[in-house]
């Protein structure tokens, strides 16, 4: 049978959920595509909560999607959500915007209020750019004296406000994931109330569409007999089948052919920013390619070692280092889906919480351009956020 070719009817927005371990992200995540596919069963699918955390290798079948990603639709949008499986994973995509998300769904426990890592994420959030937050109060079934409700939703505002969000604007839905994945019908409601509040908060962002096509890898697949597959978000411009396009970065440049796109398992003809796309490249071999390089039209961008940047470090309260650093420190660079060491020099010392010029030098070159947003993490924590400024080489 031949496929469903991709209809682009709505808006498409990327969101996600974030949040405290526990807190119930996941089962609010498959709360979300059973209530939707109740509404409508042609345009939203059931995704199970053991559906959703899980690993890459195990759906690297066929032109897939990004399987972090679940697909939903409300009356008005077509969403894509990415549900990170584990706090590690959830601060490396956020900093790297491998997400790119269009607003996020802050999950906090109405039992627990919010912890250390609820924190976290809304300061990450503020860092790298997520415009739009709306709070699943959740577990909301099971605190039963109001007044604690209405306290935790007090201490979620005031966090939102104290990290630069709109605290006092920013929608509170109390909600229970697990009843309505249960069937509770009032429960059931809630989840719809919890949407409806996204489709009118988080306003659909402006897409680049005139810019020259570039898509971060994040994925590299092989299909047999078909060839070798990237995936991704689409960053900027569009892409159609037929198109050239070249991989940059992290090594020798390839060039290639976009032969077939698909979005979620349905083929189009093209995809555009702010779309997830897996792209078939004729005559790639799958050694070739890697997370961490860009899909790009030839020659629209290129790699770079050594550039100026603004840095800021992350305080200790915000997850940062204890102690300050100085010229030739040797952290982790992430840019998009991808990291590599780098050398940082700078003229003074610097301390968590500063915010510093300084001149990077890569081990390898990464494709890009001044404005480019970055992390700089070690030992598996994010210590700093920077923009690239100058490039020198
Ligand atoms: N009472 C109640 N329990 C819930 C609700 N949502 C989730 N839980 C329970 O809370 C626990 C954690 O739920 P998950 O959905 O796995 O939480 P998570 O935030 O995805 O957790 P991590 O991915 O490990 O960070 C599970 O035992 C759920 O059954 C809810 O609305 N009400
Ligand atoms: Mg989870």
């Amino acid at each position: 049978m031949m496929k469903q070719e991709f209809v682009r009817a709505k808006p498409h927005l990327n969101i996600g959920t974030m949040g405290h371990v526990d807190h119930g992200k996941t089962t609010l995540t498959a709360a979300i595509t059973k209530v939707l596919s109740e509404v409508d069963p042609s345009a939203t699918s059931f995704t199970a909560f053991d559906r959703i955390d899980r690993a890459p290798e195990e759906l690297a079948r066929g032109i897939t999607i990004n399987i972090a990603h679940v697909e939903y639709e409300t009356p008005t949008r077509h969403y894509a959500h990415v549900d990170m499986p584990g706090h590690a994973d959830y601060v490396k995509n956020m900093i790297t915007g491998a997400a790119q998300l269009d607003g996020a769904i802050l999950v906090v426990s109405a039992e627990d209020g919010t912890m250390p890592q609820t924190r976290e994420h809304v300061v990450l959030a503020r860092r790298v750019g997520v415009p739009h937050v709306v709070v699943a109060l959740n577990k909301a079934d099971a605190v039963h004296d109001p007044e604690l409700l209405d306290l935790v939703e007090l201490e979620v505002r005031d966090l939102l406000s104290r990290y630069g969000f709109d605290g006092d604007a920013t929608p509170v839905v109390r909600v229970s994931g697990l009843r309505a994945l249960q069937g509770d019908p009032v429960w059931t409601q809630s989840i719809i109330a919890l949407l409806e509040a996204v489709d009118n908060h988080v306003p659909v962002p402006d897409r680049d569409l005139t810019s020259p096509f570039l898509m971060p890898i994040e994925n590299v697949l092989t299909i047999t007999g078909r060839g070798t597959v990237v995936t991704g978000a689409v960053e900027r411009g569009v892409i159609s089948t037929g198109d050239n396009v070249e991989v940059i970065g992290l090594g020798a440049a390839v060039t290639s052919v976009a032969t077939g796109i698909e979005t979620f398992g349905k083929p189009m003809q093209q995809a555009q920013a702010g779309d997830n796309a897996a792209i078939l490249l004729r005559g790639v071999r799958r050694g070739d390619v890697r997370r961490g390089q860009v899909l790009a039209l030839p020659g629209s961008v290129a790699p770079h070692t050594r550039f100026r940047a603004s840095v800021y470090l992350l305080s200790h309260a915000e997850g940062g280092r204890h102690t300050g650093i100085s010229t030739n420190y040797r952290p982790q660079f992430h840019f998009r889906t991808g990291d590599v060491v780098g050398v940082v020099e700078l003229d003074a010392p610097a301390l968590p919480g500063d915010t510093v010029e300084v001149t990077v030098e890569l081990g390898k070159a990464v494709a890009m351009d001044t404005g480019l947003g970055f992390a700089i993490r070690e030992g598996g924590k994010t210590v700093g956020a920077g923009t690239v400024g100058e490039i020198l080489a």
